[in-house]
């Protein structure tokens, strides 16, 4: 018999994720089916948002073959049956407080810190790279954990020792560029640019890195469809691109500049973004979303 969801004590809440405490030792995490845009929560919500994205995630734990902090299956019996299919239950894990971003593109801020200083975190780039120029090799581009709501910071990899000292800050650097390196080369056979990404760690009880939270997910990356890539241009999103298209077009009525809150979405623009989530996952795991637990 599977608990309830409310028998266990919520202990922090994200844009589009919740964290319950199941036992001292561990936690639930919870993937809802929000999606958010232009820094705001939209509604209605995407069906299956949630299930696909931890369905991701669940594959890239599996095929990365790294420590990570599950500590146990899609299925198990822990899982309220309300959450079964977008949920894990994992190790709670000392945190490590700086977000590990890897990017193999230049876009977003990095963009804006190249083109104000000729380097991202500090990592000097060669000149005359452009909106989603491929970068020479990937970089690592940490940044603090913002408070919600708010943008994290890029911060210098220098920061990063001062915090963590030298050989942790030297670790989480390779393990971040060794993963998304990994990652990217396997999206990439499947048709989705993984321009960049954001890791987190915990610490392990020998003091190992732990790949924690969600993993190479498109709310923890931007998916690009390779067909489509032309630098030089902001590349539409993957899974995004539907909902920003009609938020900022003529049919929303919506003033974006006002930061009024946005309208909510046509039905088939919900529709459309839920089929590019189940694209994502099927193209990248090439497993049908259709054996993913979680719909009964
Ligand atoms: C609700 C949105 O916030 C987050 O998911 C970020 N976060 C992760 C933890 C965490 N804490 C201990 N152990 C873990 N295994 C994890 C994980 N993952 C806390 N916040």
């Amino acid at each position: 018999m599977r608990p309830e969801l409310q028998s266990y004590t919520h202990v922090a809440s994200g844009k589009v994720r919740e964290i319950y405490e199941i036992d001292a030792g561990t936690l639930l995490l919870v993937a809802s089916d929000r999606i958010s845009a232009y820094d705001h929560i939209l509604s209605p919500v995407i069906p299956d948002k949630g299930r696909i994205l931890t369905a991701m995630s669940f594959f890239w734990f599996d095929v990365l073959g790294v420590p990570n902090h599950l500590a146990g299956g899609p299925t198990d019996e822990r899982i309220p049956a309300e959450v079964v299919g977008r949920s894990m239950v994992v190790h709670r894990l000392p945190m490590v407080q700086v977000e590990c971003v890897a990017r193999g593109y230049l876009t977003g801020s990095g963009l804006l810190d190249y083109q104000a200083t000729g380097s991202v975190c500090g990592v000097q780039l060669p000149s005359g790279l452009e909106e989603a120029s491929r970068l020479p090799e990937p970089i690592f581009t940490p940044a603090t954990k913002a408070a919600q709501g708010d943008h994290d910071e890029n911060i210098s990899f220098d920061r990063v020792v001062e915090q963590e000292g030298t050989a942790r800050a030297e670790r989480l650097r390779s393990t971040t560029l060794d993963i998304y390196r990994r990652g990217a080369e396997l999206a990439a056979q499947r048709g989705i640019i993984l321009a960049d990404t954001k890791f987190e760690f915990g610490i392990g009880q020998g003091g190992e890195l732990v790949l924690a939270d969600e993993v190479l997910t498109p709310d923890s990356s931007r998916y690009w469809e390779a067909a489509t890539y032309r630098p030089g241009q902001v590349q539409p999103s993957f899974d995004k691109q539907i909902v920003r298209n009609w938020l900022t077009g003529p049919d929303s009525g919506w003033d974006r500049v006002a930061d009024q809150p946005p309208p909510s979405l046509p039905e088939d623009v919900v529709e459309r973004t839920r089929e590019r989530y189940i694209e994502a996952y099927e193209w990248i795991s090439q497993r049908s979303f259709d054996e993913w637990p979680g719909n009964e």
